[in-house]
């Protein structure tokens, strides 16, 4: 039988009264929780004896021993890197501030930073700060990619930082796909930096005096200075090929050739690899995973609800809050604008504190801080709100819609369990939801299971010792044969759409298709492909120019 021909489960549509007489009134109970002490940053002021002693053992050990040496560390913390002369990585933030030393960094500035970290409890970098941290301090081009809530952000503040501190001259820009991420990328920066005298700003409509800038690429591609650093997080999004921002950057990168450049992102596809050979420059490449291999954090517990039909999915989500799986705040997805204000103005009919959030939205940003204040319970946004964006008290994702690839899934779920704290991710999926996706989807899911519980694979119930919660069949299902069939148009399909009765469920999948097959060409389709002809003519030519070399 095939499971997807049937629903698993049926659920029954009640009214809901989730919290009752314990509903939280303002903020949830992560966010009021005592704070527990502060922690200290490992931090030894650097002395002169100390770096000496550190070079006497170094010189003492054969070249080899440091190789095999710096081998082993990088496996105990699940880094990869390629490229050459790859810095070592700073097991402590006392590398970082010997070398800022070095660089000639005032010493109050250097403790003002240091005064940051401890205050953030950042005791010790992060597996990804420790690698790309000396690799940007060095000024090396790369490519960055961890899990999500791994720290990246940190990971090119603080070495961006730390030149500029040593640098009086020199001007850095960060360029992220959305506003609501600039504004955090700025407000993290701010943040960390304060107190080191570099002024931190983020690019709106207005140019501003900062060293240290946040923009998105079409503003990013208007500034008039030439920055020293580019840095470009979510870097699989701004620079795909198919999308508007590539060009922009491209324009910033052709308008500063000496800049060093490194692009972050949790996923970094084969596709981008083209466009890293054409505009980086003997590129460091760092990849650092989890325990199970994957960009998702190892402390997110991941679910798959297979849901049958389309209408069984709003009591399907009701069914699961009412059992007490998510608690407030948790952010909603939903794959379009419309589907996300219809689930918002359900949950909202049911008495909980909803709002939806898409590109049109009125407000963005007072939503996002009221979500952050913990006034709003559930967030419902498109995929907006699936990159970069870091809500502390967050507990739960819920996918209402199935994501349409497997990294737009790692981006969505990374939302939650970041900074090694739990969380749970939900993803509900119909039998109309893409196979390939879902596919890819419960390997990943399956492969974090199977990492969490290697000697002891849990059964989903169905007998086959598949592990923890990912079915079997889920992960057999077949790829789909690309049919060159003609799709009929929705006027004239027999088939109607399934206009069913719950609030969130009209403006469904019938529709959703009927308006991706009605694309049109876009005004500036000549435009993407003019910059992807330039780029692929750059590449040409830098491949030409090696292969004369050779
Ligand atoms: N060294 C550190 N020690 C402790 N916490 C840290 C450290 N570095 C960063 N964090 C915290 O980890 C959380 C996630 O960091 P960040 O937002 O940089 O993740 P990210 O890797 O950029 O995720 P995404 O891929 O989703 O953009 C933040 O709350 C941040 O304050």
């Amino acid at each position: 039988m095939n499971p997807l021909a049937t629903a698993r489960v049926v659920y029954p549509a009640t009214s809901l009264d989730f919290f009752g007489e314990e509903a939280p009134e303002s903020a949830p109970e992560s966010e009021v929780q005592e704070a527990p002490p502060r922690k200290k940053v490992r931090r030894t002021p650097p002395t002169t004896t100390t770096t000496e002693k550190k070079k006497d053992v170094e010189t003492n050990k054969s070249a080899q021993q440091q190789a095999e040496e710096l081998a082993a560390l990088r496996r105990r913390l699940r880094i990869k890197v390629s490229g050459e002369d790859v810095p070592a990585p700073w097991v402590s933030w006392d590398e970082l501030f010997g070398a800022l030393e070095g660089l000639g960094a005032k010493r109050a500035e250097i403790k003002a930073l240091g005064d940051r970290l401890e205050a953030s409890e950042w005791t010790e970098p992060t597996p990804v700060q420790m690698q790309a941290g000396p690799t940007l301090l060095a000024r090396r081009d790369a490519v960055v990619s961890a899990p999500t809530g791994s720290g990246k952000t940190g990971a090119f503040v603080v070495p961006v930082a730390a030149h500029l501190l040593s640098r009086s001259d020199s001007r850095a820009i960060v360029v992220a796909p959305t506003r609501e991420l600039c504004a955090q990328l700025a407000r993290e920066a701010a943040r960390l930096l304060e107190g080191t005298g570099l002024s931190v700003g983020l690019l709106g409509k207005r140019e501003m005096a900062c060293r240290f800038a946040v923009a998105t690429p079409e503003r990013a591609a208007a500034v008039y200075w030439t920055p020293a650093f580019v840095v470009v997080d979510e870097a699989d999004r701004v620079l795909d090929l198919e999308g508007a921002a590539v060009r922009f950057v491209d324009a910033l990168f052709q308008r500063a050739p000496a800049a060093c450049k490194a692009l972050f992102s949790a996923t970094v596809p084969p596709q981008i690899e083209e466009l890293v050979e054409a505009t980086l420059a003997n590129p460091v490449r760092v990849r650092v995973s989890g325990v199970a291999g994957t960009p998702a954090p190892d402390a997110l517990d991941q679910r798959l609800v297979f849901v049958g039909r389309e209408a069984n999915k709003l009591s399907a989500l009701r069914d699961i809050v009412r059992a007490g799986n998510i608690r407030p705040p948790a952010l909603l997805f939903a794959n379009t604008s419309d589907r996300a204000r219809r689930l918002a103005n359900a949950l909202a009919t049911d008495g909980l504190r909803a709002a939806a959030l898409f590109g049109a939205a009125r407000d963005r940003d007072a939503l996002v801080r009221r979500f952050r204040a913990g006034t709003l319970w559930f967030l419902v946004a498109t995929d907006l709100a699936s990159r970069g964006l870091d809500f502390r008290a967050l507990n739960a994702v819920v996918n209402y819609d199935a994501p349409k690839s497997a990294t737009d899934y790692v981006h969505r779920v990374g939302r939650v369990a970041r900074a090694g704290r739990p969380g749970t991710a939900y993803t509900l999926f119909t039998d109309r939801d893409a196979q390939d996706a879902m596919r890819a989807i419960a390997n990943l899911a399956n492969l974090a299971a199977s990492a969490k519980h290697p000697f002891n694979p849990l059964n989903d119930g169905r007998g086959d010792g598949s592990p923890a919660k990912v079915p079997a069949w889920l992960l057999n299902l077949k790829k789909k044969k690309k049919k060159k069939t003609k799709v009929a148009s929705p006027s004239t399909s027999k088939k109607k759409p399934d206009t069913t009765t719950t609030p969130a469920a009209a403006g469904t999948d019938a529709e959703d298709d009927a308006k991706k097959k009605r694309r049109r060409p876009r005004p500036d389709d000549h435009e993407r492909a003019e910059v992807k002809r330039q780029l692929r003519a750059k590449l040409a030519a830098k491949r030409r120019a090696r292969a004369d070399k050779v």
